[in-house]
C-alpha cells in the first residue's frame, strides 16, 4: 500500500511560509468530537479510493470507488490517485504546492487504472514528477506534480474569504434532496433524478450556501459556494494525503459552474479537458471547508472554472481551475424542484 511507502504520517503539502505550518481550529481544538467515535469510521477515499497497490518501482495499480452517471472515471479520483503515486517516491520534507494535468481519454469504470511515475527532476528546493494513468495500454491522464521544501517568506498575501452562514446552519445535499422530495407536486423526472442523486455513493459530504442555485440554475449570482469535507475520518498529520484527497474534491461539482450564468442550457455533453491546483497552506479535507467556485469564461464548447477552497480559519487553503468540453442544448422544461 502505498500511504505506508509515503512515510505514514510526514506532513507534505506546502506552507504558506511559516517556520510552523499554521494551525486550523480544528488542529487547536483537538480532534473532531464526532472524529473520536468515527476513527473506525475511516474515510473510504483513505481506505480505497486513495489506497493504491505498488506493482513495481514507480508503478501503480488504483481501483473505483463511485463511478458518476456518465460511466467515465470521475476525473477527482484518476488526479487523486495520479498525485498518491507522484508524491510515493517524495522525501518527507517537501509538500506538494502544485499540479497540472490533461484527461486525454475517458477512464473505463470497468477495469482499473495503472500509474506510471517518472522521476523528471530532483532539484534542491523543488522535485518534480510526472505521471501517466494508463487503461488498455494507452494514456487517459497526464499528470505533473511539483514539491517545495519549506522556505519561509516575508512576501504572504491572499483574498479575503468571502462571508457565509457557518455549515452546522445549513443542510446537506441529501437532507435538501429529501426537502425537495417531500414535495407533493414534484414532476415524476425530477423526482426520479433525485432519487438517483440519493443513490450515490458519493465519498464527499456538501451543505450548498445557496441551494436553488445549487440545484436550480439561475443566473442570480455567477458564484457557487459550498462546505465540503471527505466522508468519515482522515485525522491529523499526513498533508500529502490531505492534498490527494482535496484533489478529488476540487473536480466535484466543479465544471457544472460554467452552466450558472445559462439556465435556459443543459449539458448535452461535457467533461473536463484539463485541472490545475496549487496547494498553499495546511488543510483539513476531512474537515469543513468553503468551496468558492466561479466561471470567468465560456466559448467555442467549452467553458473555464476556478475555484479557492478556504479554511473556517478564512486561511486560504488551495485554488483550483479547469477547463472542460461544453456541448449544450436548449433546456425545454423549466425546473419544477
Ligand atoms: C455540467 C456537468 C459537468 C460534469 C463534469 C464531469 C467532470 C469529470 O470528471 S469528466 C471525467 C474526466 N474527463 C474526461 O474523462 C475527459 C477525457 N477526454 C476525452 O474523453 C477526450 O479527450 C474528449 C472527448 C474530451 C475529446 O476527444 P475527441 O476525440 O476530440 O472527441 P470529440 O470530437 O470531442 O467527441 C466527443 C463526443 O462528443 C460528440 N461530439 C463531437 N462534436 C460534437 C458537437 N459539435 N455536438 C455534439 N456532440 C459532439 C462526439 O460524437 C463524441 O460523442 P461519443 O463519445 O458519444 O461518440
Amino acid at each position: 500500500m502505498v500511504e505506508r511507502e509515503m512515510g505514514g504520517s510526514t506532513d507534505n503539502c506546502n506552507h504558506s511560509g511559516d517556520t510552523e505550518p499554521p494551525k486550523s481550529p480544528e488542529d487547536e481544538s483537538s480532534e473532531r468530537p464526532e472524529a473520536q467515535c468515527t476513527q473506525d469510521l475511516k474515510s473510504v477515499l483513505i481506505t480505497s479510493v486513495l489506497n493504491l497497490e505498488k506493482l513495481d518501482v514507480d508503478l501503480y495499480r488504483g481501483t473505483h470507488h463511485w463511478v458518476p452517471r456518465s460511466q467515465r472515471l470521475f476525473g477527482g479520483q484518476i488526479v487523486g490517485q495520479a498525485l498518491v503515486a507522484a508524491a510515493a517516491s517524495v522525501s518527507d520534507n517537501l509538500y506538494a504546492h502544485s499540479l497540472h494535468c490533461y484527461f486525454v481519454r475517458a477512464g473505463d469504470p470497468k477495469v482499473p487504472v495503472l500509474y506510471q511515475v517518472d522521476r523528471t527532476r530532483d532539484g534542491r528546493s523543488f522535485t518534480v514528477r510526472s505521471v501517466r494513468a494508463i487503461q488498455h495500454g494507452q494514456p487517459i491522464l497526464i499528470c505533473q506534480a511539483s514539491f517545495h521544501m519549506l522556505q519561509p517568506s516575508p512576501l504572504q498575501h491572499q483574498f479575503t474569504m468571502p462571508v457565509v452562514p457557518q455549515p452546522e446552519d445549513l443542510l446537506t445535499v441529501e437532507e435538501l434532496i429529501h426537502r425537495y422530495l417531500s414535495k407533493p407536486d414534484l414532476a415524476k423526472k425530477s423526482r426520479q433524478g433525485l432519487n438517483k442523486l440519493l443513490a450515490n455513493e458519493v465519498p464527499i459530504e456538501i451543505k450548498p450556501v445557496h441551494p436553488p442555485h445549487f440545484y436550480r440554475l439561475s443566473a442570480v449570482e455567477l458564484r457557487k459556494l459550498f462546505w465540503v469535507r471527505a466522508r468519515g475520518y482522515i485525522g491529523e498529520g499526513n498533508m500529502k494525503l490531505h492534498c490527494c484527497v482535496a484533489a478529488y474534491v476540487s473536480d466535484y461539482a466543479f465544471l457544472g459552474t460554467a452552466l450558472l450564468p445559462h439556465p435556459n442550457y443543459r449539458a448535452q455533453f461535457s467533461a473536463s479537458l484539463d485541472h490545475a491546483m496549487w496547494f498553499h497552506n495546511t488543510f483539513r479535507s476531512d474537515e469543513w471547508m468553503l468551496y468558492e467556485c466561479e466561471s470567468p469564461w465560456a466559448g467555442g464548447s467549452r467553458g473555464l472554472v476556478q475555484g479557492r477552497l478556504w479554511r473556517r480559519d478564512g486561511v486560504l487553503a488551495a485554488s483550483c481551475s479547469q477547463e472542460g468540453v461544453l456541448r449544450v442544448k436548449p433546456v425545454t422544461e423549466p425546473s419544477k424542484l
